[in-house]
């Protein structure tokens, strides 16, 4: 089983490696609280909380299409990197990357998580693992709860763990298939429910043929805050993805998310327990898998 402070005599200054590593690579580049917390989920949903999304070559979970635009894979590096020096062979980058994710969503104003440790890296990585297991964004809500389910989460933990979408960007076309071109070109959006002043910034934001690196933010008025802002863009109609907007849609689901655009604090003592069971999913410990020394790949 995984324990509060596993590293606390291996290694003491492990979790204040991580955080500090986090907080300048964030200082640096605003952009990395959000690639570390999508880091983490894509983890746990695919073999487990074990660092099999950071083993690279051929055929491994990075190189599927569904993870192209993951990011974040250089702060887990440099946290390894020292963490080497100090304590070599002792902090697994499982557990690195689920303690990056927390400090992330710390650094941008979320609640403080105490994740217990002692996570082991797994050795098996595949891309064919990905699809079935990561939620694609045209999901029904069905789906999105079956899949969910299957990892030990529930309908709650999925309204909760979707307000990471507080924080973070999005390729355009992540979310393309709201749009749609008409005989003259001209693009209109299919989702009418959608709030038509956010629907138009969008489309200007990806116009056609628009560059493929561009992004937007996922929450444009605090992206970079992790508030419960989120769940008042989906009441007005601002959801992102369909994936998104159909929180509010769907009568199972619409009251938590009320709930939670009026009360922060609710949001917050929901995710702190939604987050633990997110970073427990599958967790190999004891002497499964082993201690990577380098997290691009398993050892040899
Ligand atoms: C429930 C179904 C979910 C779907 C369909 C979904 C889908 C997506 C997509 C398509 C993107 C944009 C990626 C890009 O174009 O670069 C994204 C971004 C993001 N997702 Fe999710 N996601 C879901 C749940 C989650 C969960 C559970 C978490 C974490 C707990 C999460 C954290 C993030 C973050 C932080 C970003 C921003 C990434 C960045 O800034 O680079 N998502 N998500
Ligand atoms: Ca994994
Ligand atoms: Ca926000």
């Amino acid at each position: 089983d995984l324990t509060l402070n596993f590293y606390s005599t291996s290694c003491p200054s492990a979790e204040l490696v991580v955080r500090n590593t986090v907080r300048s690579a964030s200082n640096m580049d605003p952009t990395v609280p959000g690639k570390l917390l999508r880091l983490l989920f894509h983890d746990c949903f695919v073999e487990g909380c074990d660092a099999s999304v950071l083993l690279q070559g051929n055929g491994t979970e990075r190189s599927d299409p569904a993870n192209q635009s993951l990011g974040g894979f250089s702060v887990i590096d440099s946290a390894k990197r020292l963490l080497e020096i100090f304590c070599p062979g002792t902090v697994s980058c499982a557990d690195i990357v689920a303690l990056a994710a927390r400090d992330a969503v710390e650094l941008t104003g979320g609640p403080v998580v105490h994740i217990p440790t002692g996570r082991r890296d797994g050795k098996v990585s595949s891309a064919s693992n990905v699809r079935p297991n990561i939620v694609d964004t045209s999901f029904t809500m069905t789906e999105m709860i079956k899949l969910f389910s299957s990892k030990g989460l529930s309908l709650e933990d999925l309204v909760t763990l979707s307000g990471a979408h507080t924080i973070g960007a999005a390729h355009c076309s992540a979310f393309s298939d709201r749009f749609q071109e008409d005989s003259k070109g001209k693009f209109t959006f299919i989702d009418t429910s959608l709030d038509n002043g956010y629907a138009e910034k969008l489309m200007k934001q990806c116009p056609p043929g628009a560059n493929p690196s561009i992004t937007v933010q996922n929450d444009p008025e605090t992206s970079f805050v992790f508030d419960n802002h989120y769940y008042g863009n989906l009441l007005a109609h601002r959801g992102l993805f369909q994936s998104d907007s159909v929180l509010f849609t769907d009568s199972r689901s619409s009251k938590q998310v009320k709930n939670f655009a009026e009360d922060q604090v609710g949001f917050f003592e929901s995710w702190v327990q939604s987050f633990l069971k997110l970073t427990s999913i599958h967790v190999k410990t004891g002497d499964e898998g082993e201690i990577r020394a380098f997290c691009p790949t398993a050892n040899a």
